[in-house]
């Protein structure tokens, strides 16, 4: 928040409350009624601020302070145009503000007082509808609460107000922590008392009635829109949760109808049912969020695989990659459909060509139920339902059940079509109150005015000629303009042969313009043909509107079947265009043949595809030098996991995975320097989430964990990390690491296993194969990175000169750091095996002996 002031009733204001002017004291009752929000007050074809407001928006906005004067007082006053509101707009938005919107709501010739002022609409980053403010992605509004007792359980309801996506889910406070870094939202509001740790910078944090958690008003609320709210959600929490932010929801429509009728469906889920990706997993995989390390920005995972052709298969792709699923039936549905279209080049190719025109039905339907849309919204809903029997026809010989489904599923919705189709001209203006919009033919007494006014033009039309030979007058002429009408204009020469009937009307300089009582009469009854015309098109049109938006959960369901089948097209291109495989599920293990880094493959042209072949439970330990590619192959192998989970296809030559539970990642540096931690806190922090949390289902990558602490740490925490991840967590696991120290370790353990990046060094300078062999490498080729990048040779030269001296020191079949100091490892073992926790004093007694006499054999 730029400067809270600016918030609520001005001080100044108040204490003048009963001197102020009638128009002032309207403003600080509304800044009274909306303490939370930016007041743009309209003022004629301004929205006006004032005191503290003015100046804050002022300087965001950087328009002109000015002052408003009166025998109150002075106040500071900031403007900007009702026209070019919205940009405006954002920025305050983008400044943390919400912004109440101000409107007159009464004509100002209608009152002889001051007009009549209401908020109609509250913008929050969260709950945007304007067009102007959106782009294809969904935009998020959370509520997050707990339960009745107030303990871990946690209820999370999400909403895109544009588009009427409702989500609920709950669990425990840290598993829904995780689902809100999932949808990321916008804005949230939370249930009093609990804390805001949840959610990270990029979501403004709102604050909302209390009550509205309340959970028997909840419940109602709930019960209001989706019927009993103990049968579709799980929990108090996610009741009290839903609740607040329907009734968030419904305040910020201010003005409108207090229910969103096209709320029809929520999609209440367990975080269990999905493939769990966490923040640090999003990011570090980069779904979503480039990361632009060094500079470089890369693509995301999205970019790669999205060839959706409209706004509403876009987002339903991210839903998949932000949502991927665990059930294998429901991902072999997907894949299925995927390898219909991949293998049938010209439906894939037709939906893909038809599907570009299908519009974004999502918020098209919403605007219409909202009483929002406008004859052009109306018509684009139409062109998309032109789409959908082509679509049915090119899906008429599908095989797979999902597509067939979908077939089964795309409702013309023949009648809202016809309709529109019969009501609207093909290309309507924006504007609905000026006519232009309804077609021919489809009202009768539409059609009588029109022909009123059409005929009355064309006596006008005719006029010149006829009172050209009725006058004499060759040069007469018959205008009109927005003042006077229709005039007839003589010039001065001619003014003698002017007829009696002829009346005055406008005198310039050369010439004299005339009405006569027909030509008014006529005028008169085009004026008020059109205006009824006008009117009665409004009428007509608000019908029609009211008519689709009744129809408004079959037009949703089509949008939904219409989403779907575009994401699959687009998974299916990608396959087909990038040469992707279907996977095999079900795997005890993974089996990668000629895998490949989805993005990485698209900017490198001579990308070197690499196998995998881990059992369940295997701990792999890979080890090359810098740059030989050990971090891009460990985020491919997670990128394909999630790519088969989401439903694609994948890049390698075959590929047999399992399902999991889990993808975690402990990848990279990431400095939390907001967050006030250190890199090697923040990267502590992660591993202990991973080796809390990580399962036998889960897959895990780490790379160079203990990097951010001294050597020999470092090494100790790398070290126990592989050990505890291959005999407790019993997660399968890729383990970049420079610690050639650990290869001696992934020896001793029964599942793990060395694997290395090779660079041929030839002569001293390096050439990275990128590819992947077994066994631990051979040697650190980080001296020669040294030079390729730079590092001046006298510097390179030393220091292969030091590598000599320490000579046998750094190769890496060394057993791990001395350790065990000579120790048996039989010894270390039994060691590791002691779960202290279980050991009576006894037995560690018992146990202290045994070794002892082991260590003195
Ligand atoms: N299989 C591959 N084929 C072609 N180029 C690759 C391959 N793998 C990685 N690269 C390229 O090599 C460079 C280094 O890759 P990467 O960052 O994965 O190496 P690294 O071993 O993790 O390095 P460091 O240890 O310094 O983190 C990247 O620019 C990447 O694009």
């Amino acid at each position: 928040m730029d400067d809270a002031d600016a918030l609520g009733p001005p001080a100044k204001m108040r204490e003048r409350r009963g001197e102020l002017t009638p128009m002032l004291s309207q403003y600080l009752d509304l800044c009274e009624r909306y303490p939370d929000s930016l007041v743009l007050f309209q003022v004629g074809d301004f929205y006006e601020t004032f005191c503290e407001a003015a100046e804050v928006t002022a300087r965001l906005l950087e328009i002109t302070l000015t002052k408003r004067e009166d025998s109150t007082g002075r106040y500071p006053m900031a403007g900007i145009p009702v026209d070019s509101a919205e940009s405006y707009i954002e920025t305050l938005l983008d400044a943390g503000y919400r912004v109440a919107v101000a409107d007159q709501v009464q004509e100002p010739s209608e009152t002889t007082g001051v007009v009549d002022r209401a908020v109609t609409r509250i913008v929050t980053p969260g709950t945007l509808t304007e067009d102007a403010f959106l782009d294809d992605d969904n935009v998020f509004v959370a509520a997050l609460a707990d339960g009745d007792d107030h303990g871990a359980e946690r209820g999370l309801a999400v909403l895109d107000v544009s588009t009427g996506d409702f989500y609920a889910t709950g669990g425990e406070a840290g598993a829904v922590a995780d689902e809100i870094q999932r949808f990321a939202p916008a804005e949230a509001v939370i249930a009093p008392g609990l804390s805001a740790d949840a959610f990270d910078g990029g979501t403004m944090v709102t604050p909302f009635r209390p009550d509205a958690f309340d959970p028997e008003r909840a419940g109602g609320k709930v019960a209001d829109y989706f019927g009993d709210p103990d049968t579709v959600l799980g929990s108090t929490a996610e009741v009290r949760a839903c609740g607040a932010l329907l009734a968030y929801a419904e305040y910020t429509r201010a003005g409108e109808a207090d229910r969103l009728d096209y709320l029809n469906h929520l999609t209440r889920y367990d975080p269990r049912e999905y493939l769990l990706l966490d923040a640090t997993a999003l990011r570090s995989l980069e779904l979503f969020e480039r990361r632009a390390l060094g500079g470089e920005a890369s693509a995301t995972l999205f970019d790669t695989v999205n060839e959706t052709a409209s706004a509403l298969g876009a987002r339903r792709l991210t839903d998949w990659l932000r949502r991927p699923l665990l059930d294998e039936g429901e991902i072999a549905a997907r894949h299925d459909a995927v390898g219909e279209l991949v293998s049938d080049v010209v439906t894939r190719e037709s939906l893909h060509d038809d599907l570009r025109d299908v519009y974004d039905v999502e918020r098209l339907v919403s605007r219409v139920s909202r009483g929002r849309a406008n004859a052009r919204d109306l018509r684009s809903l139409k062109s998309t339902l032109d789409v959908v029997p082509r679509l049915r026809e090119a899906l008429s010989d599908a095989d797979s059940d999902r597509l067939r489904d979908l077939r089964e599923r795309l409702d013309p919705c023949e009648d809202v079509r016809a309709r529109i189709g019969s009501a609207l001209v093909a290309e309507p203006p924006i504007e609905l109150t000026e006519g232009g919009l309804i077609d021919e033919g489809y009202d009768a007494d539409l059609d009588d005015l029109r022909a009123t006014e059409r005929e009355g033009k064309a006596w006008i039309d005719d006029l010149e000629a006829d009172e050209r030979e009725r006058t004499g007058i060759d040069s007469l002429k018959v205008g009109v303009n927005q003042v006077h009408g229709y005039y007839i204009e003589v010039t001065n020469p001619n003014l003698d042969a002017v007829p009696d009937d002829y009346q005055r009307r406008q005198t310039l300089k050369n010439s004299e313009r005339f009405v006569t009582p027909e030509l008014k009469e006529r005028e008169e009854e085009i004026v008020t043909a059109e205006e009824r015309a006008d009117d009665l098109e409004y009428a007509l049109f608000t019908d029609l509107r009211d008519e689709v938006a009744a129809e408004t959960e079959r037009i949703q369901a089509v949008a939904d079947a219409l989403a779907a089948l575009d994401a699959l097209q687009s998974l299916a291109t990608v396959a087909a265009e990038r040469d992707y495989t279907r996977p095999e599920l079900g795997a005890d293990g993974f089996h990668i043949e000629g895998g490949r880094h989805p993005v990485v493959e698209r900017t490198q042209p001579n990308f070197v595809p690499n196998p995998t072949d881990l059992d369940r439970g295997t701990v792999a330990v890979i080890t090359g030098p810098n740059m030989a590619g050990k971090s891009t192959y460990m985020r491919q192998v997670a990128l394909i996991q999630v790519l088969v989970q989401a439903g694609s296809f994948v890049p390698a030559e075959a590929a047999s995975l399992p399902v999991v539970d889990r993808v975690f990642t402990r990848v990279g540096a990431s400095d939390d320097i907001a967050g006030g931690r250190s890199t090697f806190m923040v990267e502590m922090t992660e591993l202990a989430t991973i080796l809390r949390a990580a399962s036998e289902e889960s897959l895990v990558l780490l790379d160079e964990v203990g990097r951010g602490t001294s050597t020999t740490d470092g090494l100790a925490l790398a070290r126990a990390t592989v050990e505890h991840v291959h005999d407790v967590v019993g997660a399968t696991t890729l383990f970049a690491t420079h610690h050639h120290e650990l290869t001696a370790t992934a020896d001793r353990l029964d599942r793990a296993r060395n694997l290395h990046f090779a660079a041929d060094g030839t002569g001293e300078a390096v050439d990275f194969t990128h590819r992947l062999r077994e066994g631990p490498a051979g040697a650190s080729y980080g001296v020669e990175v040294a030079r390729s990048a730079g590092v001046p040779d006298p510097v390179v030269s030393r220091a292969h000169e030091l590598l000599d001296r320490e000579g046998a020191a750094a190769t890496p079949d060394e057993p791990a750091v001395a350790a065990n100091g000579g120790v048996d490892e039989a010894v270390f073992d039994r060691l590791r095996r002691t779960d202290i926790a279980n050991t009576t004093p006894l037995e560690a007694l018992d146990l202290l002996a045994e070794l002892k006499a082991a260590t003195d054999e």
